[in-house]
């Protein structure tokens, strides 16, 4: 039985303010009223939808564009994590309100959850369980990109351990850019290319990696939790790091953490991961050594697969339920993949940026890594001089993905 956390996201009362989408022109407004409609027509295109769905899905874009007001999730076949009675919990107090007037974490989770409603997801229906965005993350993980990107690893065969690990560190770290929501209105030119080594460190705003390393090599081999962002192209390499992670011994086990659900357009549940386990294994080289131990390894137990109900609630993981809190606490290292997770580890709120990642991460009961490209204007942990010289080249380097961080508390 999984309990949730009832408590509203940041408790305490001397937090800075939520992050909201009532400002036009900022990220959250944009990502509110522009990129949603967005995606509500991308997802309408994508599947042969009946009337009922499209009807759904072009009532929740008007919401959306005319910043309406937020309704209850109406009654359907959800399960208990995330059914409409808990959503009448987290919902009190936004209810009746605006889109703008509530957090933005809160209205993106609750854009998520109306978009599965509208599509028959939780239906009784035919649609119960259909991924409406599996057309894009099918493409994506088809694409001729990533036959590259697999062929990249059989040069890792040639360096030394250290060296392997620490480059597919940077490889799951970066392939965060690839976050399919974050190119639906990324404008060209603003998301770096990959670039080589040192392009990809220069931009990392805090570089926590002797600290990460420190605390999978002090004492024996231990649990390490990895909670995955996105499917496709973002996933392969964290599937890489995971399987270097056992191989080498620096991990005995690995948790891995995905969604129970679609969510979030390109948040990876079980069905990506074993999407990404094939493609895998049906590439050439070292990508299907790689594909084969994790395959075994999923079989023997060392890797297993967590999909929490947590996971794709409005809350921030200060709010995390007993059992998650246990699991992470007997881990060697949790690593956080992804703005949306690094968001929620920090409190989606405007902090100072020079605020210490480990004052707004001391809740947490384990060491802690964060892996994440910046897409969204949360940020804390970082030098005034570094946030005032970025800050003189105008806001767009907090969300275009052109800048990052490895933030870590151990
Ligand atoms: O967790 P990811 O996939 O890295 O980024 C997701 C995200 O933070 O990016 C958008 C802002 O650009 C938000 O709408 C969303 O929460």
């Amino acid at each position: 039985m999984e309990t949730h956390a009832t408590g509203q996201p940041g408790s305490t009362a001397d937090e800075a303010p939520s992050i909201r989408g009532d400002e036009p022109g900022t990220l959250a407004w944009r990502v509110l009223h522009e990129r949603h409609p967005k995606l509500l027509r991308q997802v309408a295109e994508g599947l042969p939808y009946g009337p009922e769905q499209r009807r759904a899905l072009d009532e929740l874009s008007s919401e959306c564009a005319d910043d309406g007001v937020l309704r209850p999730i109406e009654p359907d076949d959800a399960p208990d994590h995330t059914s409409w009675r808990r959503w009448e919990e987290w919902g009190r107090g936004h209810y009746g309100r605006r889109w703008t007037d509530v957090p933005f974490l809160w209205a993106e989770s609750y854009f998520y959850r109306r978009l599965l409603a509208a599509v028959g997801y939780f239906g009784p229906g035919p649609w119960r369980g259909v991924d409406p965005f599996e057309p894009v993350k099918r493409a994506e993980l088809a694409g001729e990109g990533v036959d590259a990107e697999l062929a990249a690893l059989d040069a890792l065969e040639d360096l030394s351990e250290d060296e392997r690990g620490a480059a597919l560190v940077l490889s799951s770290l970066w392939g965060n850019r690839a976050d399919l929501a974050f190119r639906v209105s990324a404008r060209q030119g603003e998301v770096a290319g990959v670039g080589d080594e040192p392009a990809l460190v220069r931009d990392l705003l805090v570089d926590d990696r002797d600290l990460v390393w420190k605390a999978l090599r002090d004492g024996a081999p231990g649990r390490v939790c990895l909670v995955a962002d996105n499917a496709g192209p973002e996933l392969l390499p964290d599937l890489a790091l995971v399987d270097h992670l056992l191989r080498s011994g620096l991990a005995a086990e690995v948790l891995l953490h995905v969604k129970p659900h679609p969510y979030f357009v390109s948040d990876a549940t079980t069905a990506d991961v074993l999407a990404g386990l094939r493609r895998l294994a049906a590439a050439p080289g070292a990508a299907a050594a790689v594909g084969a131990r994790l395959w075994e390894a999923m079989g023997d137990g060392r890797l297993r697969i967590r999909a929490h109900g947590f996971s794709c609630a409005p809350l921030a993981y200060r709010d995390m339920p007993e059992e998650m809190r246990v699991e992470f606490a007997g881990a060697s290292l949790t690593i956080f993949k992804g703005d949306l997770n690094y968001r929620r580890l920090v409190g989606d709120r405007a902090w100072p940026g020079t605020t210490p990642f480990a004052e707004r991460t001391d809740y947490f009961p384990g060491p802690l890594v964060a892996l994440r490209t910046l897409k969204s204007d949360v940020l804390v942990g970082v030098a005034g001089e570094t946030l005032a010289a970025l800050d003189a080249t105008g806001p767009r380097w907090r969300s275009a993905g052109t800048h990052a961080l490895i933030s870590a508390r151990v």
